[in-house]
């Protein structure tokens, strides 16, 4: 892993969806004090092509020149294993054609509903640095659309060993089971780690 200054006091989270800010601000919340800040930046990043980490990294990238800042960003993949892990990055543009129903019709002809969503942060000190990423994944199937329809295809994901879907269970349950939760607890970890008082170790 690259070799990163020590973390600074303000990390910007760059993201043009809500849902995910509301779901890191929580999950950090719920954790120890920070010796760093996290910030939301609202940027409209691309929704770029090809593989998952590649894509997190090159958002980074971006996110960063755009805010001469440390940033942090993510990017979330849905990915059906009949499908070899597709829809995967793109399944925003799935959702958006295809619906809840769409996504399970895909799966009609497969006995294999299994799925698992992927979360991977990539964080950067600044503008010049190589960012670093972070995965987090969680096991599931999909199933028809159960709970409230309030964050993307929550409804149609119910991850393994749990009779809900993401979006019907507690919020505070899914963000210790998540994706997100688990890509961001290995980035905070780093942070922490990589902060001020523990580099002066
Ligand atoms: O039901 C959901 N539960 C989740 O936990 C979740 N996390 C992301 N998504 C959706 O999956 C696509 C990923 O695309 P994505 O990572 O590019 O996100 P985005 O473009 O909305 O924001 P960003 O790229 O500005 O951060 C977008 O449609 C997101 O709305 C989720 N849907
Ligand atoms: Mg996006």
């Amino acid at each position: 892993m690259a070799s990163h200054p020590p973390t600074p006091s303000t990390i910007y989270f760059a993201t043009g969806n809500k849902k995910k800010l509301e779901e890191v601000v929580a999950i950090l919340a719920a954790g120890h004090e920070l010796p760093f800040k996290v910030e939301p930046a609202k940027l409209d990043l691309p929704e770029l092509q090809g593989e998952p980490e590649e894509i997190s990294i090159e958002k980074c990238r971006i996110a960063a020149k755009q805010l001469g800042a440390a940033v942090m960003v993510e990017d979330t993949s849905l990915c059906f294993n009949a499908y070899k892990g597709l829809p995967g990055p793109y399944i925003k543009w799935f959702l958006e054609k295809l619906g809840h129903d769409g996504l399970n019709r895909m799966l009609a002809g497969f006995d294999d509903k299994s799925a698992y969503a992927q979360c991977i942060f990539a964080y950067s000190p600044g503008p010049d640095a190589e960012p670093i990423t972070f995965v987090g994944r969680t096991e599931g199937a999909i199933v028809p659309a159960r709970g409230p329809a309030d964050f993307g295809w929550d409804p149609v994901f119910q991850p393994d060993g749990f009779r809900e879907t993401y979006a019907e269970m507690d919020k505070g349950v899914k963000n210790t089971i998540s994706h997100r939760y688990r890509a961001l607890d290995k980035l905070r970890a780093h942070l922490v780690g990589n902060s001020g008082a523990a580099a002066e170790q």
